[in-house]
Parts: structure tokens; sequence; C-alpha cells
């Protein structure tokens, strides 16, 4: 049995934090093992084409990542799950749901306390549709301009002042201690967050028990009923990253409380639906949350909005 674990990880900051967060957290229960990095930069999609990794003699889209993971580079892969496609590569799993860090939108600015207090005609930063959407139907009078780049590009565009407020995961402003940039937290009942926001998950080649065994005192089972539920939601709708749908679940005991919001992305047209049950029954709520906003016109609001950005 190998005694070192290899975690491949993107270089951005944040793809480092929360590498090192698991890093560590490992660390600590096996003190026996080394725990190395593996940092690469990412290439995008490549076509891998060891024998593991072909389909019908075919080589396999993957990303460089899991290219590392497939060739046997690396044993494990950490990321955000709001970022992850509802598939997963043959010969890979999602296997691991960590605890959640906050999983709210954050208002940040230098000037104004919330987006309240925002006065007519001031520009917000977001590139996300979810957040243009939803800050859009309540206040109109806002505009909204593109803001891309990392975290500390985006605050660095704010303190430049080319904008008076933007809206970032609280979650990545915490991790990255810059908690104090938080102006305010933004309620779930006005930004609806990404599915998975705040939740970081952890990719395994499927055939390998003794990862997923080292792996699984790091489960929290609360947030895999949560991300259960949103995925699932996002999955029914069809839904990618840079969509304007927002899932957000409670769990309490053993029950599951689960919202969904999907709208237009100037916020003229905003479906929510909400729908609670069981735990168990997490993946099926989910499922049945999406049916209900298709039934009220979701697929013609996501079809407008594909249309345009394609
Ligand atoms: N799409 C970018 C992204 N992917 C993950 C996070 C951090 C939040 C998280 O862990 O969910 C962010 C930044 C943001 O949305 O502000």
């Amino acid at each position: 049995m190998s005694k070192t674990v290899r975690i491949a990880t993107r270089k951005s900051k944040l793809a480092m934090w929360q590498a090192e967060h698991i890093q560590a957290r490992l660390a600590a229960l096996y003190p026996e093992l080394t725990i190395e990095l593996v940092p690469m930069s990412t290439r995008g999609d490549i076509i891998l084409d060891t024998p593991l990794a072909k389909i019908g003699g075919k080589g396999l889209f993957v990303k460089e990542l899991e290219a590392a993971m497939l060739e046997g580079r690396a044993d494990l892969a950490v990321h955000s799950m709001k970022d992850l496609p509802v598939e997963f590569p043959p010969g890979l799993e999602l296997h691991t749901i960590c605890e959640s860090e906050d999983p709210r939108d954050a208002f940040v600015s230098n000037h104004y306390s919330s987006l309240n207090e925002l006065p007519k005609g001031a520009v917000v930063g977001t590139c996300s549709l979810r957040r243009r959407c939803q800050v859009k139907e309540r206040f109109p009078h806002l505009e909204i301009k593109d803001l891309r780049g990392n975290v500390q590009t985006r605050l660095r565009k704010l303190d430049d002042g080319e904008f008076d407020a933007i809206i970032l995961a609280a979650s990545g402003l915490i991790r990255l201690e810059l908690g104090e940039r938080i102006t305010s937290f933004i309620p779930v009942e006005d930004s609806l967050p990404a599915n998975g926001q705040g939740v970081l998950g952890i990719e395994v080649r499927s055939d390998d028990e003794h990862i997923k065994a080292l792996l699984e005192p790091l489960q929290c089972s609360t947030t895999r009923y949560r991300v259960l539920a949103e995925r699932a939601m996002n999955r029914r709708l069809q839904g990618g990253c840079q969509v304007p749908i927002g899932a957000f679940a409670i769990v309490e005991g053993e029950h599951l409380y689960l919202r969904g919001l999907v709208g237009d992305p100037d916020g003229v047209e905003v479906i929510r639906e909400q729908i609670e049950g069981p735990v168990e029954q997490a993946e099926a709520l989910g499922i049945e949350l999406a049916e209900k906003l298709l039934a009220r016109g979701a697929g013609e609001i996501l079809k407008a909005v594909y249309d345009q950005h394609d």
C-alpha cells in the first residue's frame, strides 16, 4: 500500500488553498503518510490516449487534472462543487463531499453597506448570470457590468474604482483570508446561491478503494444531501455553470428544504419554486423541483439564454 498520497491541483490561489486544506486534514488524520501536492497549469481539455482512458479504441477528452489521475500521476483532485460538471469521465468519480463553508453570496463595496443602499445608476460587478438576474429583478435601477478574473483581480478592479460594488461567493473570500472584505452577506432570499456553492468535493479513481477509505472521515452527510438535491435539480434542467439558475437546500435533521430559481439575465422573468421532504429523497426532490420550474416555463427562459450566448 502506497505511503504517499498525491493531490492534483491547479495553481490559482483559491485552488492551492483548497488542495492545501485537504492536504492538512489528511496529514492530521494519517501522520504516517506523505501527502503531496501536484500543481499543474490547466491547458483545458486534452485527449488522453492511455489504455485506461480509451473508449472503443478512441482517446478520451479530459481536463489535465483528470488526465493526471487516470495516468496515475495523482490520486485525487479537490474541486469547488459549483464549478463541477454533472458527469465525470469513465474511471473517475466524485467521492467526497466535505462540510460546507458559508454558501451565501457576499456584497463587497468600499462605499456602500448593501445592495439596498446603492443609488440609481450605481455599477455592480459580476459575470454570473444568476447574480445578475437576481440583482436586476429587485434593483432595476442598478447597472451590471461584467467582472472577470480570479478573486484578487476582482477585488483590485473594485478598489481601482471600476465598480461601486461587486458580488462574490463569501466562501472564496473567507478561504483566502479576505473575509474582512465582505461588506455584508446577501440573504439567500435575495441571491439564491449556485448549486454546491461553498462546498469542496474530491474526485478519485473509481477503482481506488485505498484512497476512498482514507477520505471517508472527510465526508459530511448533511452537505452531501444538500449537494445531491441541488445538483439533481440542475441536472434535470440541463444547466451548466454559466446559467441563471439558483439552487439551495437546507438540511435540518432528517428533513430537506430545497429552493430553486430560473430567470432571464435581466431579471424580467424570474421563476421560484420550493419543495421539502426527507433527506433520503434528496435527488428525487431535486428532480421534482426542476419539473415544477419547467412546468412554469423555465425551459423557454433557459433556451432563450442559450440561444443568446452561443
Ligand atoms: N466560479 C468561480 C468560483 N468557483 C468557486 C468559487 C468560490 C466559492 C465556492 O467555493 O463555491 C468561485 C468564486 C466566486 O463565485 O465568487
